[in-house]
């Protein structure tokens, strides 16, 4: 078994396929409600995220993070409203589920895992040629854990396991990366190595959307800020969403809410602020 520990081992970068430029809005929110049971979870949100940006979904506990994730993954579907996909996008979005999502019992190998990326590329039954193993130990070396092709994924930590799925990431070729608490219960180290491949994803014109709670880190890394509590409290240019009057009505609606309210309880509200660039 391998002794290589991914602290030790600096990101080096693989060749990355192009992207497309494209300024076409990648994803397009219309008047956007989500619920469960009829109970809004996400309400009347509407916007563009911005193409080739790196967007953060804020907001508290319970706000509709994740809800709107799986929307636009078409894992929910919407009460009202819709989500538009840009013809580019069909077919090339990824999506990084929480941990807690994904059952870690099952007995596969890092190198198969990571291989499920080139799934696009290689279809159900194709074999794997020698450029698809070079890309898949690439992507591992990437992400800093070369040598880890044999584990299993049942013996790895949590943050091992987190860069195991970006290497995944990484190979899906993706116009669109969905992350969901991608850095949670990951140390702070781990966090740089992704977040660097982050900011490779946004090099190469992709464009990522992340929920994420850690502002700072939203303030360092990130273009734009979706601030959602179950409504859209502000939507733009991470300065001036994260301002305290945008993060207080945010905490006040959190506190306010009604987990009986109806579905439609007033009139839609958005607040895009204009002049976003990434
Ligand atoms: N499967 C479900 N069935 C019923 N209600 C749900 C379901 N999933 C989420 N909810 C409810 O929808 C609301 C939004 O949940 P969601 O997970 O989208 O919030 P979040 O912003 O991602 O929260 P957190 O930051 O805690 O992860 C919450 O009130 C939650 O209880």
């Amino acid at each position: 078994m391998s002794a290589l520990r991914p602290s030790t081992t600096p990101p080096t970068p693989i060749a990355a396929s192009p992207v497309q430029a494209t300024q076409t809005c990648p994803i397009r929110l219309h008047d956007l409600t989500v619920a469960y049971r009829g109970h809004p979870a996400v309400h009347h949100v509407s916007g563009d995220f911005t193409a080739g940006a790196l967007t953060a979904i804020v907001g508290p506990n319970g706000a509709g993070k994740t809800t709107l994730l799986n929307a636009i993954m078409g894992r929910l579907r919407p009460s009202t409203g819709r989500v538009e996909l840009a013809a580019h996008c069909a077919g090339r979005i990824a999506w990084l589920p929480q941990q807690a999502e994904v059952d870690r019992t099952f007995p596969l190998q890092v190198f198969d895992l990571v291989a499920m990326g080139l799934w696009r590329q290689i279809g159900s039954f194709g074999r794997l040629r020698a450029t698809h193993r070079e890309a898949i130990v690439a992507a591992l070396q990437t992400v800093g854990l070369g040598g880890f092709e044999r584990r299993n994924i049942g013996e790895l930590s949590a943050g091992q396991f987190q860069r195991v799925l970006f290497a995944r990431t990484l190979l899906q070729d993706a116009q669109v990366i969905l992350l969901d608490e991608p850095f949670n219960a990951v140390d702070a180290r781990t966090t740089d190595d992704l977040l660097a491949v982050v900011q490779g994803w946004r090099a190469e014109g992709r464009t990522v959307i992340a929920v994420l709670h850690d502002m700072a880190q939203v303030q360092a890394h990130f273009d734009e800020a979706l601030l959602l509590a179950r409504r859209c409290v502000a939507w733009g240019p991470v300065a001036e969403v994260l301002q305290p009057a945008h993060l207080a009505s945010a905490r006040h609606m959190a506190q306010a809410w009604d987990d009986h309210a109806p579905i439609c309880e007033g009139t839609p509200t958005l607040h895009r602020v204009e002049g976003a660039t990434p």
